[in-house]
C-alpha cells in the first residue's frame, strides 16, 4: 500500500488496562516527535473519540510515565463504538482535529474496533497488543502479560507459605475470561498441583484423583490454579465440587482479581512496549495500515489485525505436558 502523508497521529488505550501501556504510549509519542509528527492523546479509549476528549500531547505529558502501571490516557470499554452511529461521531471528531492516523493499544476487542474503523473510514491504524490476557496472535507476548504473571506468582508464593503451615488445599483464581495463558504460566512457575483453563475441560474426577495421589505421596501443600473463565466455573465453584469428594480437606479460595492488572511493568514489558511503540510510528510512516506490531523471536513483525485477533493462539500443549510431569 502507498503511504499517505501523515502529520498528526492519535494514540489511545482501550479495554482492560495492562502494565506497560504507559511505556507504550511514551514510546509512540517520543517516536512521533522524532519524526516531526504532531501527537494527540485520545482519552478513555473509543469513549474519548466519541466524546471528543482529545488533546495535543507535549513532552511533559510523557515524563516519568514509563515505569508507572495503568494508563495515563485512561481506558474504557465503549458500547457506543460498537454501533455505526458511534463510529461516525468518532470519525467526525478525529477529522475536526485533523488527525490522519491512529495507534490503538489494547486487546483483541480494541483491535477489532480499529480494523472495523479502518475498513469503514480508511483511517490508517496500527494496533499494539496491550492486554494481560496474551490472547493475540502475531506476538510471542502481549504488553502486560509478563508483569501480570510475575504478580500472580508472587501472590501464589505467599499463599503457599500459609498453605504449607496449615496443610491446606488452596484454589487460586487468576484472570483470563477466555484465555488460560496467565494460569498456565503462573501455575508452572509456582509449582501448582493442577491448572484449570477455559480452553480445556478437566473432569472433576481427574482433579480429585490427582489430589488424592498427591496426598498419599505426602506433598507438603496443594495449590490448584483456576482461570476465571474455567469450563466448570471459577475457583469458588471448583472448590465446592472438590470438597464434596474430599470432605476431610481444609479448603480455602483466593481470587487474585484486579491486582494482576496493576503495578510497575517488568523489564520485559518495558522493552516490549518501547520497541513496539517505535515500530507503530515507523509502520504508519511506511504505509503499513490495519496491522498489529508484535514481537516474534525478538524481531518486530507486522501482522494483519484480522489475523492477529483470530482465536488461534492457544496454550501450548507442551506446557501442559511440563505441568503434568512436574506436578506428579
Ligand atoms: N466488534 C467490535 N466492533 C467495534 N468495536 C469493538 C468491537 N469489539 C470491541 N470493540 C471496542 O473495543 C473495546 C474494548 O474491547 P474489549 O472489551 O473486548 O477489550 P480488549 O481490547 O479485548 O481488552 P482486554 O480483553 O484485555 O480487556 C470495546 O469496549 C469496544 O469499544
Ligand atoms: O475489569 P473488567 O472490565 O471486569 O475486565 C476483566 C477482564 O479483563 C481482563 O483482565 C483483561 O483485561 C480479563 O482477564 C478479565 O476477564
Ligand atoms: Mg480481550
Amino acid at each position: 500500500m502507498e503511504a499517505k502523508t501523515i502529520k498528526k497521529i492519535g494514540v489511545l488505550t482501550s479495554g482492560g488496562d495492562s502494565p506497560g501501556m504507559n511505556a507504550a504510549i511514551r514510546a509512540v509519542v517520543r517516536a512521533g516527535f522524532y519524526y516531526d509528527i504532531e501527537m494527540y492523546g485520545i482519552y478513555r479509549g473509543y469513549e474519548g473519540m466519541i466524546s471528543n476528549d482529545i488533546k495535543k500531547l507535549e513532552s511533559k505529558h510523557i515524563t516519568h510515565v514509563l515505569e508507572r502501571g495503568g494508563t495515563f490516557l485512561k481506558s474504557a470499554r465503549s458500547a457506543e463504538f460498537r454501533t455505526p452511529e458511534g463510529r461516525q461521531i468518532a470519525y467526525n471528531n478525529l477529522k475536526s482535529h485533523g488527525i490522519d492516523a491512529l495507534v490503538v493499544i489494547g486487546g483483541d476487542g480494541s483491535l477489532t474496533g480499529a480494523h472495523l474503523f479502518y475498513k469503514e473510514f480508511g483511517v490508517p491504524a496500527i494496533g499494539l497488543p496491550g492486554t494481560i490476557d496474551n490472547d493475540l496472535s502475531g506476538t510471542d507476548s502481549t504488553i502486560g502479560f509478563d508483569t501480570a504473571c510475575n504478580t500472580a506468582i508472587e501472590a501464589i508464593d505467599k499463599i503457599r507459605d500459609t498453605a504449607t503451615s496449615h496443610d491446606r488445599l488452596f484454589f487460586v483464581e487468576v484472570m483470563g475470561r477466555d484465555a488460560g495463558f496467565i494460569a498456565i504460566n503462573a501455575g508452572i512457575g509456582s509449582a501448582a498441583a493442577a491448572i484449570l483453563i477455559p480452553e480445556k475441560k478437566m473432569p472433576i474426577e481427574h482433579l480429585v484423583d490427582k489430589l488424592r495421589i498427591r496426598t498419599k505421596a505426602k506433598k507438603a501443600s496443594n495449590i490448584v490454579i483456576v482461570a476465571e473463565g474455567g469450563k466448570s466455573g471459577g475457583a469458588t465453584e471448583i472448590a465446592a465440587l472438590v470438597s464434596k469428594h474430599l470432605p476431610y480437606y481444609d479448603i480455602k479460595v483466593t481470587i487474585l482479581g484486579h491486582l494482576q492488572r496493576g503495578g510497575s511493568p517488568s523489564s520485559y514489558d518495558r522493552l516490549l512496549a518501547s520497541k513496539l511503540g517505535v515500530s507503530a510510528i515507523e509502520g504508519l510512516l511506511q504505509g503499513k495500515y490495519d496491522v498489529m506490531a508484535g514481537l516474534i523471536n525478538n524481531k518486530v513483525v507486522y501482522t494483519p489485525i484480522k489475523k492477529a485477533i483470530v482465536d488461534d493462539k492457544s496454550v501450548d500443549e507442551d506446557d501442559f505436558r511440563v505441568a503434568k510431569i512436574l506436578s506428579t
